[in-house]
């Protein structure tokens, strides 16, 4: 691990606790989440007792995670390394031959000089929403040995934490060590001339660390996931397999649209097919009805434009060091507290 400080913003304590029946809420403490959300619990019927004492055990449980967060995921990072044996070790060394020919051709068009949007355009597959491409990313002999891979990670009795509050099942990818020769140069190598090129205002030519995940889903799982955004300024979602039903994405309005006119767009997943999107654009996935899902996500993020205005409270940022990873914030241009 690099010896760089990390920070997360201090929203990090406080908003976007996911609560099913709810959706995202701000949690500072009881007072606060029964004043401000009395009217809601009302609507929602939740009125017992003992349905709002669930709902504070599980604020205060996920507060608790957020808390030890860097610390687990030091002693996860850890144990991994000492207890498991991969299946595939040249899965977590990326190669030119796991990525799509027309990957590879959109990479290189990219790189070209007078290369344009339109031009792009001819490489890509799916833009039925503004600013969501789809398009070919890996092999599907790729898919198929970084699955395996997986699998043979779920079997293991090594430690795992969750991706984010939303997903109960996947995988944390830096955690088992893919950040390193895969991530890092994926994100460096071949999808920064890409996202300069699509997103140049989200600071898509500058997209200087990542959070990526596996997300799971299965019948007897999660089965969707809800209407939300991303931590992310930029955000690619690949299908891995396995085999499932439905299970479609659905895009909305941007975040910060004031008086959203939602018409939805449906994106269905499609196998070594990515989706490139603004993590500010809201989405969702429907329920799969048969199957298994994989799709590793790649949270990418551009401190140029996370340390003016944090994009999940979408204030100037209040830096809190961890010792973990962190959000992608860095610390030149931004006030740092001490709070922990
Ligand atoms: O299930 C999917 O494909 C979307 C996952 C997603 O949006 C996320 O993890 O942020
Ligand atoms: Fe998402």
């Amino acid at each position: 691990m690099n010896s760089k400080q990390h920070y997360v913003c201090s929203c990090y304590y406080t908003n976007n606790f996911f609560i099913r029946r709810l959706g995202h809420v701000v949690f500072v403490d009881r007072a606060q989440f029964i004043k401000d959300y009395s009217q809601v619990l009302k609507e929602k019927g939740i009125s017992s007792e003992k349905d709002v004492k669930t709902i504070l055990s599980e604020l205060n449980q996920e507060l608790q995670r957020r808390k030890n967060q860097s610390q687990e995921y030091l002693e996860r990072r850890a144990a991994i390394q000492r207890c498991y044996t991969p299946l595939h070790q040249h899965v977590y060394h990326l190669q030119e031959s796991f990525l799509a020919d027309r990957f590879l051709e959109m990479v290189r068009y990219s790189q070209t000089e007078g290369a344009t949007v339109e031009g792009l355009m001819s490489f890509v597959e799916w833009n039925k929403a503004e600013k969501v491409y789809g398009f070919p990313v890996f092999t599907e002999e790729f898919c198929q040995e970084l699955l395996a891979e997986l699998e043979h990670f779920e079997l293991s009795d090594s430690p795992r934490g969750r991706p984010n509050t939303m997903n109960n099942y996947g995988i944390l990818l830096n955690e088992l060590g893919f950040d390193e020769d895969f991530l890092n140069k994926l994100r460096e190598d071949y999808l920064t001339p890409i996202t300069t090129l699509l997103f140049p205002e989200c600071g898509g030519d500058r997209l200087d660390s990542h959070k990526s995940f596996i997300v799971k889903y299965k019948t007897d799982g999660d089965v969707d996931l809800n209407y939300h955004y991303d931590n992310a300024e930029v955000t690619l979602n690949i299908c891995l397999g396995k085999q499932f039903e439905e299970g479609s994405l659905y895009f909305g309005h941007m975040r910060t649209e004031r008086q959203p006119n939602t018409a939805y767009a449906e994106y269905r997943h499609k196998l070594t097919h990515g989706l490139i999107h603004r993590g500010q654009h809201m989405h969702g996935a429907m329920p799969i009805t048969d199957g298994e899902r994989y799709n590793l996500i790649m949270w990418l993020r551009s401190s140029k434009i996370r340390n003016r205005l944090c994009p999940m409270c979408n204030t100037r940022p209040q830096l809190v060091a961890t010792d973990g990873l962190g959000d992608g914030f860095t610390q030149d241009q931004v006030n740092v507290c001490n709070v922990e």
